[in-house]
């Protein structure tokens, strides 16, 4: 039965290893491949009721095998049916033989394909296996039925889509749905797979829970389940102080207006008070614009040095619009007993000896949370940036471990990850986020979460979901001004 989209999401490798638990358990193969194939030709009838031909395309592997099934089942329901075959089905083995000697009809060569109008393409060339680059000849039928635009269901993962990254391999299927089996996988919601799956179904295969749970990492989509524990440290009715004391430093007299939507972005997200701090040069600029945040002359080490002996300020957002990145360096290492967000010039600063920040931050909870685009990325953690094999979750989780930080690695698919590895992609931000000034907002939003006390991982994981819905609720054409406006109340 198809099940709630639950939030964890599993590799191809955790997958592998629930699969071996399963048999251990003696749990039937063929019994999972039959549930995971009839889901498909449920969804195809459900979908295609019209549909004047389904043509499964089967590959040398399980996913290959599910297809079989498909097969069968909609041959058994009328459908006409014509199955194409990568490779010689003589070679299958185990349940894949079994099903497609269940299909028992000749199949046609994968090459011989020539797509239709009225063909309702089942993808179930490679799924959880795909290794490398797909053939020329696969290549070439997916060029064919994108130019036909006709719908394609995909088999667990349009093909030539690596479950493990989202990266395309050579050439993918464009799915109109994808049907996957017990959890979504990283490819599911990683860019570009995301936008290769269609709509998207996971059904439940009928694997016990319990062998599910014992093999998933701390990888999930991110949502309130991740921080609903911790809610209750944006209780409304506590005296402002209790909310917490943001401070936000600011870029010199051309370059406020960043630190400024930081500021707006903490008050609006619930810190009780929030202070920008700024250079005498730029302190002009600043009061003429600010009304419910504070200002405060802080213009050298001296000066932050002196304003830190008040233990109330919980939290400071560094990098917006900062520019000097020599101070930049000086206040983050004097910061490193309070909590931070690094931003934009404040990890720029460090690209030249990044290990002198993440040794200050090394000691006690992480208290640390950087949010970095690819272009920050790369500078701080050159090596990470260029290992061809990781993901983006890889690499977060990577870089959060070397720098005892949180990551909040930016971009259409942001991935928060934490030191302890737990790691989450974010799903709920619209495209028109990416505006001048967004950047600020989200660190603005984490500097609340952080000065009323939430610990680092989770104040990172709802600031970026609370960032992606207020993205949404300001609508399309926004600015950066709108966003700040537009945050809502932490669901409890
Ligand atoms: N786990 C479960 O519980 C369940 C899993 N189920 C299903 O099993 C699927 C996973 O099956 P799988 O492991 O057999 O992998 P699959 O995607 O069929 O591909 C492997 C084959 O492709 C080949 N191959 C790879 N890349 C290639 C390339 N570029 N070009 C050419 N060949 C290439 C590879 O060959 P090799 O790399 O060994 O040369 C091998 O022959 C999963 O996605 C789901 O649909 C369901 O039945 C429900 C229960
Ligand atoms: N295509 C996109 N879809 C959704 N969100 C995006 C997209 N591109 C960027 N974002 C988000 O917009 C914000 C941009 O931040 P950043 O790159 O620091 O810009 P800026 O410095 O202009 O504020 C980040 O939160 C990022 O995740
Ligand atoms: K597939």
């Amino acid at each position: 039965m198809p099940v709630d989209r639950d939030d964890s999401i599993i590799t191809p490798a955790e997958m592998s290893a629930i699969d071996r638990d399963a048999a251990l358990s003696g749990i039937d193969s063929f019994r999972l491949m039959t549930s995971a194939g009839t889901a498909v030709s449920a969804a195809a009838l459900r979908l295609y009721p019209q549909a004047l031909r389904f043509v499964v395309l089967c590959g040398p592997g399980n996913n290959g095998g599910d297809g079989y099934i498909a097969a069968a089942a909609l041959h058994a329901s009328g459908a006409q049916v014509a199955v194409h075959a990568l490779g010689d089905p003589a070679h299958l083995k185990g349940d894949a033989a079994r099903a497609c000697a269940g299909w028992g009809h000749a199949g046609e060569p994968l090459a011989k394909y020539r797509p239709r109008p009225g063909d309702i393409v089942i993808d179930a060339l490679f799924g959880a296996g795909l290794s490398r680059a797909v053939p020329d000849e696969v290549a070439a039928v997916m060029r064919a039925v994108g130019s036909e635009q006709l719908p394609v269901i995909a088999v667990d993962l349009p093909s030539g889509v690596d479950g493990r990254t989202g990266q395309v391999l050579g050439e993918s299927f464009h799915a109109s749905h994808t049907v996957t089996f017990m959890a979504r996988k990283p490819g599911h919601l990683l860019l570009p797979g995301r936008t290769l799956c269609g709509s998207l179904e996971v059904f439940d295969i009928g694997i016990p829970q319990r062998i599910l749970a014992a093999h998933t990492s701390g990888l999930s989509e991110n949502g309130p389940h991740l921080w609903a524990g911790q809610a209750h440290a944006l209780d409304p009715s506590a005296h402002k102080f209790k909310r917490g004391h943001l401070a936000v430093f600011s870029g010199g007299p051309l370059a406020t207006g960043a630190a400024r939507l930081s500021a707006a972005a903490g008050l609006k997200a619930g810190a009780g008070l929030v202070t920008l701090a700024s250079a005498s040069a730029a302190l002009d600029a600043n009061a003429a614009h600010l009304t419910a945040v504070m200002l405060k002359e802080i213009g050298d080490a001296g000066a932050l040095a002196r304003w830190l002996a008040d233990k109330r300020i919980g939290a400071f957002v560094l990098g917006p619009g900062f520019g000097d990145l020599e101070t930049a360096r000086q206040y983050a290492l004097l910061l490193n007993d309070r909590a931070l967000v690094l931003d934009a010039d404040g990890i720029t600063a460090f690209k030249d000896d990044p290990s002198l920040l993440f040794e200050a931050y090394a000691q006690g909870e992480t208290h640390l949370v950087m949010t970095p685009h690819d272009g920050e990325f790369a500078r701080l953690f050159p090596d990470i940036d260029a290992d061809p094999t990781l993901s983006k979750v890889d690499r977060a989780i990577a870089a959060a471990k070397r720098s005892h930080a949180v990551i909040v690695y930016k971009g259409a698919d942001t991935v928060i990850a934490s030191p302890d590895g737990r790691a989450a992609i974010n799903t709920n931000a619209p495209p028109w986020l990416a505006t001048a000034g967004s950047g600020d907002t989200l660190a603005g939003i984490i500097g609340a979460h952080l000065a009323q006390g939430m610990p680092a991982f989770e104040a990172a994981a709802a600031g970026v979901w609370r960032h992606g819905r207020a993205g949404a609720k300001a609508g399309e054409g926004l600015t950066a001004e709108d966003l700040a406006a537009a945050i809502e109340p932490l669901p409890a």
